[in-house]
Protein backbone atom coordinates (compact mmCIF):
# COMPACT_ATOMS: atom_id res chain seq x y z
CA UNK A 1 0.00 0.00 0.00
CA UNK A 2 1.45 3.21 -0.91
CA UNK A 3 1.85 5.93 1.54
CA UNK A 4 2.73 9.46 2.14
CA UNK A 5 6.56 9.78 3.82
CA UNK A 6 6.54 13.56 2.44
CA UNK A 7 8.09 16.41 4.36
CA UNK A 8 6.09 18.51 6.75
CA UNK A 9 5.12 21.76 5.50
CA UNK A 10 5.76 24.80 7.43
CA UNK A 11 4.01 28.22 7.95
CA UNK A 12 0.38 25.82 7.14
CA UNK A 13 -3.02 27.12 8.79
CA UNK A 14 -3.48 25.03 12.06
CA UNK A 15 -6.32 22.49 11.80
CA UNK A 16 -9.79 23.53 12.97
CA UNK A 17 -10.26 22.56 16.58
CA UNK A 18 -12.79 19.30 16.00
CA UNK A 19 -11.30 18.70 12.56
CA UNK A 20 -10.95 14.61 12.32
CA UNK A 21 -9.27 15.04 8.76
CA UNK A 22 -6.99 17.92 8.36
CA UNK A 23 -4.87 18.44 5.04
CA UNK A 24 -2.80 21.31 4.40
CA UNK A 25 -1.08 22.19 1.21
CA UNK A 26 -1.96 18.66 -0.95
CA UNK A 27 -0.48 18.34 -3.99
CA UNK A 28 -1.01 15.04 -6.12
CA UNK A 29 0.37 15.12 -9.65
CA UNK A 30 0.62 12.63 -12.30
CA UNK A 31 3.56 13.12 -14.38
CA UNK A 32 3.47 16.58 -16.01
CA UNK A 33 -0.75 16.58 -14.97
CA UNK A 34 -1.38 18.43 -11.29
CA UNK A 35 -4.40 17.32 -10.01
CA UNK A 36 -4.30 19.11 -6.27
CA UNK A 37 -1.79 21.87 -6.02
CA UNK A 38 -2.14 23.74 -2.30
CA UNK A 39 -5.31 22.38 -1.49
CA UNK A 40 -6.42 22.55 2.02
CA UNK A 41 -9.54 20.70 3.90
CA UNK A 42 -10.98 20.59 7.48
CA UNK A 43 -13.47 17.41 7.82
CA UNK A 44 -15.47 18.19 11.04
CA UNK A 45 -16.29 15.34 13.12
CA UNK A 46 -19.57 14.32 13.40
CA UNK A 47 -20.29 16.07 9.85
CA UNK A 48 -21.09 14.77 6.40
CA UNK A 49 -19.19 16.33 3.88
CA UNK A 50 -20.07 15.74 0.24
CA UNK A 51 -17.52 16.25 -2.16
CA UNK A 52 -18.28 16.96 -5.73
CA UNK A 53 -16.16 18.15 -8.95
CA UNK A 54 -16.43 18.31 -12.66
CA UNK A 55 -15.05 15.21 -14.29
CA UNK A 56 -11.06 14.53 -13.52
CA UNK A 57 -11.21 16.90 -10.82
CA UNK A 58 -9.24 14.26 -8.62
CA UNK A 59 -12.29 13.81 -6.27
CA UNK A 60 -11.64 9.88 -6.07
CA UNK A 61 -7.71 10.52 -5.90
CA UNK A 62 -8.65 13.11 -3.02
CA UNK A 63 -10.68 9.96 -1.35
CA UNK A 64 -7.56 8.05 -2.21
CA UNK A 65 -4.74 9.65 -1.11
CA UNK A 66 -6.85 10.54 2.49
CA UNK A 67 -6.98 6.26 2.82
CA UNK A 68 -3.47 5.47 2.13
CA UNK A 69 -3.70 4.53 -1.67
CA UNK A 70 -2.31 7.09 -3.07
CA UNK A 71 0.77 8.97 -2.15
CA UNK A 72 0.60 12.13 -1.97
CA UNK A 73 3.64 14.73 -4.12
CA UNK A 74 3.27 16.90 -0.86
CA UNK A 75 1.25 18.38 1.58
CA UNK A 76 0.53 17.41 5.19
CA UNK A 77 -2.80 14.81 6.28
CA UNK A 78 -3.67 14.28 10.02
CA UNK A 79 -6.62 11.80 10.17
CA UNK A 80 -7.82 11.08 14.06
CA UNK A 81 -4.78 13.34 15.40
CA UNK A 82 -2.04 11.21 13.24
CA UNK A 83 -0.03 12.87 11.18
CA UNK A 84 -0.25 9.56 8.04
CA UNK A 85 2.93 10.66 6.78
CA UNK A 86 4.93 10.24 10.40
CA UNK A 87 3.61 6.47 11.25
CA UNK A 88 4.76 3.08 11.73
CA UNK A 89 3.11 0.30 9.83
CA UNK A 90 1.28 -0.75 12.97
CA UNK A 91 0.25 2.34 14.01
CA UNK A 92 -1.22 2.82 10.12
CA UNK A 93 -2.73 -0.68 10.64
CA UNK A 94 -4.38 0.66 13.25
CA UNK A 95 -5.44 3.92 12.29
CA UNK A 96 -6.62 2.07 9.14
CA UNK A 97 -9.21 -0.21 11.56
CA UNK A 98 -10.86 3.39 12.63
CA UNK A 99 -12.34 3.91 9.27
CA UNK A 100 -14.63 2.34 6.57
CA UNK A 101 -14.34 2.77 2.76
CA UNK A 102 -17.27 1.84 0.51
CA UNK A 103 -16.37 1.74 -3.14
CA UNK A 104 -18.88 2.69 -5.62
CA UNK A 105 -19.38 -0.75 -7.02
CA UNK A 106 -18.96 -2.37 -3.56
CA UNK A 107 -16.28 -3.71 -4.07
CA UNK A 108 -17.42 -7.39 -2.43
CA UNK A 109 -15.34 -10.41 -3.37
CA UNK A 110 -17.94 -12.64 -5.75
CA UNK A 111 -16.56 -15.79 -4.51
CA UNK A 112 -17.45 -15.18 -0.99
CA UNK A 113 -21.19 -14.79 0.53
CA UNK A 114 -22.38 -11.67 2.06
CA UNK A 115 -21.22 -12.79 5.57
CA UNK A 116 -18.39 -13.71 4.84
CA UNK A 117 -17.14 -10.53 3.11
CA UNK A 118 -18.69 -8.77 6.19
CA UNK A 119 -15.93 -11.16 8.15
CA UNK A 120 -13.30 -10.50 6.20
CA UNK A 121 -11.92 -7.41 8.23
CA UNK A 122 -13.57 -9.43 11.44
CA UNK A 123 -10.89 -11.99 10.73
CA UNK A 124 -8.18 -10.23 9.49
CA UNK A 125 -8.03 -7.51 12.23
CA UNK A 126 -9.92 -8.92 15.34
CA UNK A 127 -9.02 -12.50 17.44
CA UNK A 128 -13.09 -12.41 18.23
CA UNK A 129 -14.63 -16.05 18.76
CA UNK A 130 -16.43 -17.29 16.20
CA UNK A 131 -19.90 -17.24 18.10
CA UNK A 132 -19.32 -13.50 18.37
CA UNK A 133 -18.14 -12.92 14.65
CA UNK A 134 -21.57 -14.31 13.83
CA UNK A 135 -23.55 -12.34 15.54
CA UNK A 136 -21.67 -8.99 14.96
CA UNK A 137 -22.63 -9.97 11.35
CA UNK A 138 -25.98 -10.55 11.62
CA UNK A 139 -26.13 -7.03 13.91
CA UNK A 140 -24.41 -5.33 10.67
CA UNK A 141 -26.71 -7.37 8.28
CA UNK A 142 -29.79 -5.71 10.08
CA UNK A 143 -28.05 -2.39 10.58
CA UNK A 144 -27.91 -1.90 6.61
CA UNK A 145 -31.34 -2.89 6.35
CA UNK A 146 -31.22 -6.10 4.43
CA UNK A 147 -32.69 -9.21 5.60
CA UNK A 148 -31.01 -11.93 7.53
CA UNK A 149 -31.07 -14.63 4.63
CA UNK A 150 -29.14 -12.37 2.58
CA UNK A 151 -25.94 -13.44 4.76
CA UNK A 152 -25.79 -16.65 2.55
CA UNK A 153 -25.99 -14.96 -0.53
CA UNK A 154 -23.51 -14.44 -3.04
CA UNK A 155 -22.53 -10.88 -4.33
CA UNK A 156 -24.33 -12.29 -7.62
CA UNK A 157 -27.56 -12.59 -6.28
CA UNK A 158 -28.02 -9.59 -5.08
CA UNK A 159 -29.86 -6.30 -6.68
CA UNK A 160 -27.34 -3.32 -6.91
CA UNK A 161 -28.71 -1.32 -3.99
CA UNK A 162 -28.35 -4.55 -1.69
CA UNK A 163 -24.93 -5.00 -2.96
CA UNK A 164 -23.92 -1.13 -1.63
CA UNK A 165 -25.97 -1.89 1.56
CA UNK A 166 -23.94 -5.80 1.97
CA UNK A 167 -20.73 -3.39 0.84
CA UNK A 168 -21.62 -0.64 3.94
CA UNK A 169 -22.11 -3.72 6.04
CA UNK A 170 -18.74 -4.88 5.54
CA UNK A 171 -17.37 -0.98 5.74
CA UNK A 172 -19.11 -1.00 8.90
CA UNK A 173 -17.55 -4.19 10.45
CA UNK A 174 -14.95 -2.86 12.58
CA UNK A 175 -17.34 0.21 14.35
CA UNK A 176 -15.46 2.94 12.24
CA UNK A 177 -15.15 6.40 13.28
CA UNK A 178 -15.35 7.49 9.60
CA UNK A 179 -16.83 6.36 6.75
CA UNK A 180 -15.82 6.84 3.13
CA UNK A 181 -18.23 6.56 0.24
CA UNK A 182 -17.57 6.82 -3.31
CA UNK A 183 -20.15 7.97 -5.42
CA UNK A 184 -22.74 5.69 -2.88
CA UNK A 185 -25.85 6.28 -4.61
CA UNK A 186 -24.36 5.69 -8.39
CA UNK A 187 -26.39 3.01 -10.58
CA UNK A 188 -29.48 3.01 -8.37
CA UNK A 189 -32.72 4.40 -9.53
CA UNK A 190 -34.25 7.61 -7.77
CA UNK A 191 -36.51 5.18 -4.90
CA UNK A 192 -33.11 3.50 -4.38
CA UNK A 193 -30.94 6.45 -3.74
CA UNK A 194 -32.81 8.46 -1.55
CA UNK A 195 -33.37 5.33 0.43
CA UNK A 196 -29.73 4.78 0.70
CA UNK A 197 -29.19 8.28 1.69
CA UNK A 198 -31.46 8.10 4.33
CA UNK A 199 -29.64 4.98 5.45
CA UNK A 200 -26.59 7.08 5.54
CA UNK A 201 -28.48 10.18 7.33
CA UNK A 202 -29.61 7.33 10.26
CA UNK A 203 -26.20 5.44 10.55
CA UNK A 204 -24.23 8.37 10.96
CA UNK A 205 -26.21 10.05 13.40
CA UNK A 206 -27.05 7.01 15.37
CA UNK A 207 -23.57 5.95 15.47
CA UNK A 208 -21.89 9.33 15.22
CA UNK A 209 -19.88 8.95 12.02
CA UNK A 210 -18.11 11.24 10.31
CA UNK A 211 -18.92 10.61 6.69
CA UNK A 212 -16.50 11.69 3.34
CA UNK A 213 -18.92 11.53 0.43
CA UNK A 214 -17.69 11.75 -3.23
CA UNK A 215 -20.84 12.27 -4.81
CA UNK A 216 -22.49 13.30 -8.29
CA UNK A 217 -25.84 13.30 -6.73
CA UNK A 218 -27.47 16.50 -5.91
CA UNK A 219 -30.12 14.83 -4.35
CA UNK A 220 -27.88 13.52 -2.14
CA UNK A 221 -26.57 17.09 -1.76
CA UNK A 222 -29.25 18.38 -1.04
CA UNK A 223 -30.45 15.76 1.41
CA UNK A 224 -27.47 14.62 3.70
CA UNK A 225 -24.84 16.60 3.81
CA UNK A 226 -23.84 19.37 6.22
CA UNK A 227 -21.43 20.87 4.52
CA UNK A 228 -20.26 20.52 0.81
CA UNK A 229 -16.61 20.36 -0.70
CA UNK A 230 -16.21 21.44 -4.25
CA UNK A 231 -13.10 20.82 -6.58
CA UNK A 232 -12.02 24.01 -8.18
CA UNK A 233 -8.76 25.06 -9.70
CA UNK A 234 -7.21 22.34 -8.49
CA UNK A 235 -8.28 23.37 -4.66
CA UNK A 236 -11.21 22.66 -2.79
CA UNK A 237 -13.69 25.53 -1.63
CA UNK A 238 -16.12 24.35 1.23
CA UNK A 239 -19.68 25.43 2.27
CA UNK A 240 -23.01 25.10 3.19
CA UNK A 241 -25.68 24.89 0.20
CA UNK A 242 -26.37 28.36 0.81
CA UNK A 243 -22.50 29.32 0.55
CA UNK A 244 -22.60 27.19 -2.63
CA UNK A 245 -25.95 28.92 -3.87
CA UNK A 246 -24.26 32.49 -3.28
CA UNK A 247 -21.19 31.61 -4.85
CA UNK A 248 -20.05 33.50 -7.71
CA UNK A 249 -17.30 30.71 -9.24
CA UNK A 250 -18.91 29.66 -12.56
CA UNK A 251 -18.03 26.41 -12.12
CA UNK A 252 -19.87 26.37 -9.20
CA UNK A 253 -23.03 28.81 -10.00
CA UNK A 254 -23.12 26.17 -12.90
CA UNK A 255 -23.89 23.34 -11.11
CA UNK A 256 -25.93 24.34 -7.84
CA UNK A 257 -27.72 26.92 -10.42
CA UNK A 258 -28.26 24.64 -13.13
CA UNK A 259 -31.15 22.63 -14.63
CA UNK A 260 -30.15 18.90 -12.50
CA UNK A 261 -30.22 21.34 -9.61
CA UNK A 262 -33.21 22.97 -10.19
CA UNK A 263 -34.57 19.33 -10.65
CA UNK A 264 -33.21 18.44 -7.42
CA UNK A 265 -35.19 21.47 -5.72
CA UNK A 266 -31.91 23.57 -5.23
CA UNK A 267 -31.00 26.57 -7.55
N1 LIG B 1 -2.99 6.33 -10.95
C1 LIG B 1 -3.12 7.35 -11.81
N2 LIG B 1 -2.21 7.57 -12.78
C2 LIG B 1 -2.32 8.60 -13.63
N3 LIG B 1 -3.34 9.48 -13.62
C3 LIG B 1 -4.29 9.31 -12.70
C4 LIG B 1 -4.24 8.24 -11.75
N4 LIG B 1 -5.33 8.33 -10.94
C5 LIG B 1 -6.02 9.40 -11.38
N5 LIG B 1 -5.41 9.98 -12.42
C6 LIG B 1 -5.86 11.18 -13.13
O1 LIG B 1 -6.16 12.16 -12.15
C7 LIG B 1 -7.31 12.92 -12.54
C8 LIG B 1 -8.34 12.90 -11.44
O2 LIG B 1 -8.90 11.60 -11.36
P1 LIG B 1 -10.12 11.23 -10.41
O3 LIG B 1 -10.49 9.81 -10.69
O4 LIG B 1 -9.79 11.57 -9.01
O5 LIG B 1 -11.24 12.21 -10.93
P2 LIG B 1 -12.72 12.37 -10.39
O6 LIG B 1 -12.90 13.78 -9.99
O7 LIG B 1 -13.02 11.32 -9.37
O8 LIG B 1 -13.52 12.11 -11.76
P3 LIG B 1 -14.93 11.42 -12.08
O9 LIG B 1 -15.97 12.33 -11.53
O10 LIG B 1 -14.94 11.41 -13.58
O11 LIG B 1 -14.91 10.06 -11.45
C9 LIG B 1 -7.79 12.33 -13.85
O12 LIG B 1 -7.31 13.11 -14.92
C10 LIG B 1 -7.16 10.96 -13.87
O13 LIG B 1 -6.92 10.54 -15.18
Amino acid sequence: MARAHNKQQPDVAPAEANAVISIRGLINRFGRQIVHDGLDLDVRKGEVLGVVGGSGTGKSVLLRTIIGLNRPYAGRIVVLGEDTAAMSEREWEALQQRWGVLFQSGALISSLTVAENIQLPLKEHTRLPRKFVDEVTALKISLVGLPAEAAGKYPSELSGGMKKRAGLARALALDPEILFLDEPTAGLDPIGASAFDTLIRDLQQSLGLTVFMVTHDLDSLHAICDRIAVLVDKKIKVGTMADMLADSHPWIREYFHGPRSRAAGIG
